[in-house]
């Protein structure tokens, strides 16, 4: 049922891992567009053993088509959509636009799968902050109850997309050859050498854009309204992989060995946490890998039911590209 598929920003940091994917992972479809703005539209894109073409997103574009993977900036997707729906295909969208619209699904296999029933023809892909907390957050809800989170994350460039990575390799050259300042475009400030307490616009009572994604999304995921989530988003000079210190205040207590437990037998989550061997994730270790790694699993000293740990994931791969591919897998074997 879904054989013909379109990749709408084929082109993109998150485009380019979703091919990837669809080859690593020998997605059964039996054709495959490739769509793109008019920039990239005609450049030759390798798919496998395959040479394809980029063609132009248009509407006539998605005749044919059964399932679209869109990885567009919000305001393409909010147009192109309903290009696709109106002509029978489903649309797997990874921005943010459609996210928190009540008739969209908002998906991440290992929680909330069943959820993607009764979808009206888009089915969202999360925030990528918040797809690799809410992955380590699960069994911990499931096993004992969550009332509260609170997260500071530390995002990386290519969160920006691939002018993000471009931004921090000019600017990282700028001050190592004492060039001064690199002027910001991407960014609100000189990203080399430095940390940023800003990611998106500002957006309610102090928090930001991307802060408030993390408290909306986290409760709609979990259909629960009553998980308070108290995020702090900070990008920092590191070019794959968001890391995340997580505090998490269950219902019920849990040990450090308990929750240790829970994380290793969870789906998509691998645990590396040996600290006397110097042994916990970091964004290097996951460069390339689906998993959201964890460690540094201790004890809240400050709280009864406090759990704290550590969280890394490729933000281009399960915070987007791998996310969105097993969600058309779930709509694939459906
Ligand atoms: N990067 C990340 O870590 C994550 C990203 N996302 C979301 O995924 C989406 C894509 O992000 P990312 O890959 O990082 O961004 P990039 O800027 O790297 O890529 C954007 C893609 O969208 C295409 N595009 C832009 N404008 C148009 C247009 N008018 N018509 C058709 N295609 C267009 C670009 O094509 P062209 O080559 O023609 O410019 C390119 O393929 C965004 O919504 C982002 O929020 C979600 C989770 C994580
Ligand atoms: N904004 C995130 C990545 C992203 O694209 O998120 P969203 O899809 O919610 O805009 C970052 O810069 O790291």
């Amino acid at each position: 049922m879904y054989e013909n598929l379109a990749l709408v920003g084929a082109t993109g940091a998150v485009g380019r891992i979703v091919l990837d994917q669809l080859v690593q992972r020998q997605l059964p479809y039996k054709t495959l567009k490739l769509l793109a703005s008019s920039r990239s539209a005609g450049t030759q894109v390798k798919v496998g053993d395959e040479t394809k073409t980029v063609e132009l997103l248009e509407p006539s574009a998605f005749d044919g088509v059964d399932l679209v993977i869109a990885s567009t900036p919000d305001e393409v997707s909010a147009e192109f959509c309903s290009w696709a729906v109106e002509r029978g295909a489903v649309v797997v969208d990874e921005s943010a636009f459609w996210r928190m619209d009540p008739k969209v699904p908002l998906i991440v296999p290992e929680v909330n799968p069943e959820a993607i029933k009764g979808h009206h023809g888009i089915i969202a892909s999360p925030n990528c902050s918040t797809t690799q907390m809410v992955v380590a957050m699960a069994p911990i809800y499931r096993a004992a109850g969550i009332r509260r989170v609170v997260v500071s994350t530390y995002q990386a460039t290519s969160g920006a997309g691939l002018a993000g990575n471009v931004e921090l390799e000019k600017a990282t050259q700028a001050a190592l050859s004492k060039q001064g300042n690199h002027t910001a475009e991407t960014f609100q400030h000189d990203i080399a050498f430095n940390l940023i307490p800003q990611i998106g616009s500002e957006k309610h009572e102090g928090y930001t854009s991307e802060e408030m994604k993390m408290v909306y999304e986290t409760r709609k995921i979990f259909g629960d309204d009553s998980i308070q989530v108290c995020p702090t988003c900070v990008r920092v000079p590191v070019m794959i992989g968001h890391s995340e210190s997580i505090l998490i205040e269950t219902e019920k207590p849990l040990s450090a060995a308990e929750a240790r437990e829970l994380f290793a037998a969870a789906p998509g989550i691998r645990v590396i946490d040996d600290l006397s061997q110097k042994s916990y994730p970091m964004p290097r270790d996951c460069d390339g890998c689906d998993d959201v790694l964890i460690g540094r699993i201790r004890k809240d000293l400050s709280s009864e039911n406090g759990i704290a740990f550590w969280c890394v994931s490729d933000n281009l791969r399960k915070g987007a590209a791998t996310n969105a591919i097993q969600i058309a897998e779930l709509l694939m074997k459906s």
